[in-house]
């Protein structure tokens, strides 16, 4: 199945209880949390107390992306504020192994994520343990940015090695998923779509999760 996942980096933040709502009831099957310090990335976002706040009022699971330095200092908080999946970045992260293991052994599913311009080459031995892989479609940082067009390409052959090296782990994609190409990168092998302005940007919120969600459902009954 394929899963949308909405970001709420992109959210009316004065709105936000009422948005998070909306994309539930619009057929949304996990919560994206962009989590930035502004060190690892140029933007500062949110941390653990977001998360346990929304935790408490949302029945779908929470996917924090930690855009951050020194991510075993704050793996235990996101989870314990109620993070059900965590992804860590394999460019700043130099004892990876330690870190999945790490977010395992506190009970959540552990991802590890790759920026654009990183070569696909580097997930090799890591794809033996994570339970996911988040292929950033754009530079981290900010929502609302153009789909890299080369990542639907690096999709294609990260489906390849997944398959190859673990066909249990999933590959979450993030950036610039719009109702424009989300079937394109549905159909080039992404099990979960990260979607946050193409759904926040919209009046209706509910209604174009509604509209995305569909076209996932859509794109597996071909
Ligand atoms: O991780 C990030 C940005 O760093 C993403 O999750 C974006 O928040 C997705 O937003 P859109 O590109 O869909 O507007």
């Amino acid at each position: 199945m394929k899963l949308l996942a909405p970001s709420i980096l992109s959210a009316d933040f004065y709105r936000l209880g009422e948005q998070i709502e909306a994309v539930i009831k619009g057929g949304a099957d996990l919560l994206h949390f962009d989590v930035m310090d502004g060190h690892f990335v140029p933007n500062i976002t949110f941390g653990p107390v977001v998360l346990e706040s929304i935790k408490k009022h949302c029945n779908i699971p929470l996917d924090a992306h930690l855009m951050i330095e020194n991510v075993d200092k704050y793996i235990p908080e996101f989870i314990k504020a109620g993070a059900d999946m965590v992804s860590i970045h394999i460019e700043n992260n130099y004892h990876i192994h330690r870190s999945i293991e790490l977010i395992k052994s506190l009970g959540a599913k552990a991802g590890v994520v790759i920026n654009p311009g990183t070569p696909l080459s580097l997930l090799e031995e890591v794809l033996h343990y994570v339970d996911f892989v988040l292929l950033m479609s754009v530079n981290p940082g900010f929502g609302g940015q153009k789909f890299i067009p080369r990542s639907l390409e690096r999709l294609r052959r990260l489906k390849e090695m997944v398959n190859a090296i673990n066909p249990k782990v999933l590959i979450e994609v993030d950036g610039g998923i719009k109702e424009e190409n989300i079937l394109e990168v549905a159909r080039a092998g992404a099990d979960i779509l990260v979607v946050g302005s193409g759904i926040f940007a919209h009046q209706d919120v509910q209604a174009q999760t509604r509209k995305l969600k569909n076209l996932l459902i859509s794109s597996e009954a071909l």
